[in-house]
């Protein structure tokens, strides 16, 4: 077995990996990049690229049943051709993976070993049977990968996960998805949009990463209007039938009107939530403090295990599996690894996701849920709300469907945090996460210049609800002309 000893030791050359190394090498330490699957990450070989990918043809293909709301007649039906989308998608896809490949390239050849590792004890790992590396400080950056129930795996290769979508030559006929959530919307509609007939199941009636109740009620409705969505399904069967080219997936369920429905689709898409990669790390051999899902618990800030020489960072951390956490997280992680024991806390920014559905949604600073559990007793917090459906430049676009919910804090005005499905949601959510982390004031975001006409005006009217709501400003007017038509 081959023998290393090194400063810092990475596992995983992800987003997080990639950023804690690089951090590490900055602090002068020397440092090794163990990666055991596919160089490339996980955002761009089967996550945000290849998705958002999928999504811009189904955007392309809905501008068509779209077109005739604006007088413009569509003689003929789009053809889509399943082949030629799946190209692009996979073309474009190794495109953005191949640079982070060549990125990897450049790193030399003696910092990077290839294969799995897992802790022997806490300063040594044994990477597949080839290696043994003792570390002084080592960055867990495992990522995460789909989980489902296991009885589904009887569906053999009817089953698939996000990485099996984007392998597909051509798109399918039909497919169910299972999971409301950010995957599955997000997939979901856009097979939608491509033709491929799509029913979509999830359970206790969540839709999105909302927490709002109203939001919530909005997303189930809008997105069911659009395709088959039951949020709280009543699955009884799922079983495979037929052989080879005619096998299909027969399920059984119940509609939502409570009838027995039974039909045949060609796969079943798991997208029924994500679990960090450390069940295979053998942690059990080193004494760290885990939380419920067996995940080191860690600092927020210094990304800091129980065991003070091991740091955790991205989607492995449990804590907020996004890329932009990911890459800040994974800096922080190797910066404090790099210099151990004179560890810093890092810059964590203002929380915001968003999910790339039609209507977008958008999560800021705190969500509903947090400043509820956290206000409620007091009752001093307000919500200030604009609804998107008479929102001018939104429905000048035929793109008024929506409902921003802003949150304030009584007595101070502070901005704690908003929720969003509608237009733009993506950018709208950027403007509120840059004021949630200035940590402005209603008032203070109210001073900032909106333009006209656009979909901003929407997010203006929010903010003046909340901030009468909190008795910091005039009550709203109902129609404000010097606010400009429809703003
Ligand atoms: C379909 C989909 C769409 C997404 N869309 C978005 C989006 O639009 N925006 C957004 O912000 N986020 C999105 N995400 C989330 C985002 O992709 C992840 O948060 C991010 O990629 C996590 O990076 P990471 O470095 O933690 O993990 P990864 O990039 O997965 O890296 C972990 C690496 O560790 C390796 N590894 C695991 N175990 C071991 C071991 N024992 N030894 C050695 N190597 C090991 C793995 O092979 C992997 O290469 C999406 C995710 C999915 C699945
Ligand atoms: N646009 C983006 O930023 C983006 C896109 C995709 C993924 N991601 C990241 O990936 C993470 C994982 O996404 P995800 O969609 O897998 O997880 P998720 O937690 O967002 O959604 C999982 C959904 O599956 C449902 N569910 C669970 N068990 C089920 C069952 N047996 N049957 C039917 N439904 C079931 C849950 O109720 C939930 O709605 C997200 O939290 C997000 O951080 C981000």
């Amino acid at each position: 077995m081959q023998q290393i000893q090194i400063d810092v030791a990475v596992v995983g050359a992800g987003t997080a990996g990639l950023g804690a190394y690089r951090a590490a090498k900055a602090q002068g330490a020397s440092a090794i990049l163990i990666e055991g699957g596919p160089y490339g990450t996980t955002c761009a070989r089967v996550g945000c690229m290849p998705s958002k990918l999928l999504i811009a043809a189904a955007e392309a293909a809905h501008q068509f049943e779209k077109a005739p709301a604006f007088g413009i007649e569509v003689t003929q039906a789009p053809k889509i051709n399943g082949r030629q989308v799946m190209d692009r998608v996979k073309r474009e896809r190794d495109r953005f993976a191949g640079f982070v490949v060549e990125a990897v390239d450049g790193i030399p050849a003696e910092d990077k070993l290839r294969g799995y590792a897992k802790f022997i004890d806490a300063n040594t790992l044994q990477v597949d049977e080839h290696t043994e590396i003792q570390a002084k400080r080592i960055v867990i950056a495992t990522g995460s990968r789909p989980t489902y129930p296991a009885p589904w795996a009887s569906l053999g290769d009817r089953l698939l996960v996000n990485d099996d979508v984007f392998e597909w030559d051509d798109l399918p006929e039909s497919v169910a998805v299972f999971g409301p959530g950010v995957i599955g919307l997000e997939l979901g509609q856009a097979l939608h949009r491509l033709g491929v007939r799509v029913l979509m199941f999830g359970v206790g009636n969540q839709v999105g990463p909302l927490t709002d109740p109203s939001l919530l009620s909005y997303a189930r409705k809008v997105y069911a209007d659009e395709f088959y969505l039951d949020p709280d399904a009543k699955v009884e069967v799922m079983e495979l039938e037929g052989e080879g080219d005619n096998q299909r997936v027969k399920l059984g369920y119940q509609d939502k009107q409570g009838d027995y429905v039974e039909t045949h689709v060609d796969y079943v898409i798991a997208a029924t939530g994500r679990r960090p990669n450390v069940d295979k790390l053998g942690l059990e051999n080193i004494d760290i403090e885990l939380d419920e899902r067996g995940v080191p618990e860690a600092d927020h800030f210094t990304l800091q295990t129980s065991v003070p020489h091991i740091f955790i960072a991205g989607d492995a951390s449990n804590q907020i599996p996004l890329l932009h956490e990911a890459a800040d997280q994974g800096r922080i992680a190797g910066d404090n690894a790099g210099r151990f024991p004179d560890i810093r806390a890092g810059l964590r920014r203002s929380p915001l996701a968003a999910v790339f559905s039609d209507p977008q949604i958008a999560m800021v600073g705190k969500t509903f849920k947090e400043v509820d559990g956290m206000y409620s007793k007091c009752n001093c917090y307000a919500v200030g709300e604009v609804s998107f459906e008479d929102q001018g430049r939104s429905r000048v676009m035929l793109k008024n469907k929506g409902l921003l919910h802003v949150y304030g804090e009584q007595g101070t005005g502070l901005f704690l945090g908003a929720e969003m499905i509608g237009p733009e949601a993506e950018h709208i959510g950027h403007l509120l996460a840059w004021a949630h982390q200035q940590k402005m004031t209603v008032a203070q975001m109210l001073d900032m210049p909106f333009y006209h006409p656009v979909i901003e005006e929407g997010l203006r009217t929010a903010l003046r609800d909340l901030n009468a709501k909190l008795h910091l400003g005039p009550a709203m007017i109902e129609q404000c002309m010097e606010c400009g038509p429809g703003a």
